[in-house]
């Protein structure tokens, strides 16, 4: 468990971060203006990011910190956003631990030896800090290079990894991963409980070099119906966000997930200061569901950079409005930059928000 690792010392952030738009949202201190990122606005259609990635696979990029550093810093210097995201991957931490798997492009992570009994726990070991000093050597740079602009680290949630390491690759139903759940909740429950341990280490490395936010992915968790994302994921989701508060309370969390109407509570209750929300569920009514005591991030359909300009400006507006409601908002998209958007629509977004000014009552 997190606690069992050698203490991890916390570095100095640059003070100007005190008075950043998306720590000041997270916190629940409403900004003048609603800050905006964009999950996956790294990486994908940029021209500047297909040149530095031309011949270097995915996993090796994210390795190397001098790229990561460049790759992280793309949407930063094109789109004037409020935050940085971590280069990296969700499956990174797995493979430094030793677990057989790739990125294949256009598919996803891939796995060598699907999860499928109690032997294969055995091929998935704790993360230790030493196996991971590249991460901790990117957050440093980054954060120099960042200044006053916060840098998000991040880290797949437990039953988002599971579901990678069961199904052995992406898949449509989870079906195998449920099966598992149900059929042996022992083995379920120590296969998460692993994995929670790997998500809170690569977390807590990132938080001691110097991220000033986290976000962890439960991509595929809208999957399951709420009774059971209590008994069989909440628990694990928990203690990944409860090591991050242990080594840095200062440090806001943001937990998201697609399709997650119905656990929106739920995921703020796993210890969230910031709760993710899909385009599915209007903004106002999910911050009926979450309640008072969190911040949202989101949520326009990423479809919606396809939409003529003036169209996009007034879903863009309606979520602003919508997104007062909130103690805290940072505009988003309800899910990742999709292939094939045109930068220029990513950055009219940027432009419509930071315009933006709230309607006199
Ligand atoms: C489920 C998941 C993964 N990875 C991630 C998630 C959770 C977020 C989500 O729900 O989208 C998280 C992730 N992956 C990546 C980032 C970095 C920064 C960012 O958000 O811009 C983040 C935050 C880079 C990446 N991760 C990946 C790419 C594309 C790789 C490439 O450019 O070759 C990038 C930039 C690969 C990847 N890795 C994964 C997928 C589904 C894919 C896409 C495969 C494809 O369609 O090509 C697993």
């Amino acid at each position: 468990m997190p606690t069992e690792s050698p203490a991890l010392s916390v570095a100095a952030r640059d003070p100007r971060l005190n008075d950043a738009p998306l720590l000041s949202a997270a916190r629940r201190r409403q900004p003048p203006v609603t800050p905006v990122w964009f999950m996956r606005q790294a990486g994908r259609s940029l021209p500047e990011y297909l040149k530095v990635r031309e011949g270097i696979p995915m996993l090796e990029s994210c390795r190397r910190p001098e790229l990561v550093t460049e790759i992280t810093l793309q949407p930063v210097r094109r789109y004037g956003v409020d935050a940085a995201i971590f280069f990296s991957d969700i499956v990174v931490p797995l493979k430094a631990v030793g677990v057989g798997l790739d990125i294949k492009p256009g598919v996803g992570p891939v796995i060598e030896q699907p999860f499928r009994t109690r032997a294969d726990l055995e091929r998935i070991p704790q993360l230790h800090p030493g196996m991971i000093d590249d991460i901790a050597e990117s957050v440093r740079l980054l954060t120099a290079e960042l200044g006053a602009t916060p840098l998000i680290g991040f880290a797949g949630a437990p039953f988002t990894l599971a579901s990678y390491l069961v199904e052995g690759g992406p898949s449509r139903d989870l079906a195998r991963t449920k099966a598992l759940m149900y059929s042996d909740p022992q083995l379920w429950a120590d296969l998460l409980a692993r994995l929670a341990q790997i998500s809170g280490e690569f977390l807590r490395v990132q938080v001691a070099a110097g991220v000033s936010a986290v976000q962890l992915f439960d991509s595929w968790v809208g999957a399951l119906p709420l009774a059971d994302y209590l008994a069989f994921v909440q628990p694990a989701s928990a203690s990944v966000l409860s090591a991050v508060r242990e080594l840095d309370p200062g440090v806001p969390r943001i937990h998201f997930g697609v399709q997650t109407g119905e656990l929106l509570g739920a995921i703020g209750e796993a210890g969230a200061d910031v709760v993710g929300v899909d385009f599915r569920v209007p903004l106002d009514e999910a911050v009926t569901r979450i309640g008072p005591d969190r911040a949202v991030q989101g949520n326009l359909d990423p479809a919606l950079l396809f939409a003529p300009r003036e169209v996009l400006r007034g879903r863009v507006h309606a979520i602003l409005e919508a997104g007062r409601a909130a103690p805290g908002h940072i505009f988003n998209l309800g899910h990742g930059v999709m292939p094939g958007t045109d930068p220029d629509a990513v950055k009219f977004v940027v432009d419509t928000v930071h315009a933006w000014k709230p309607a006199q009552e």
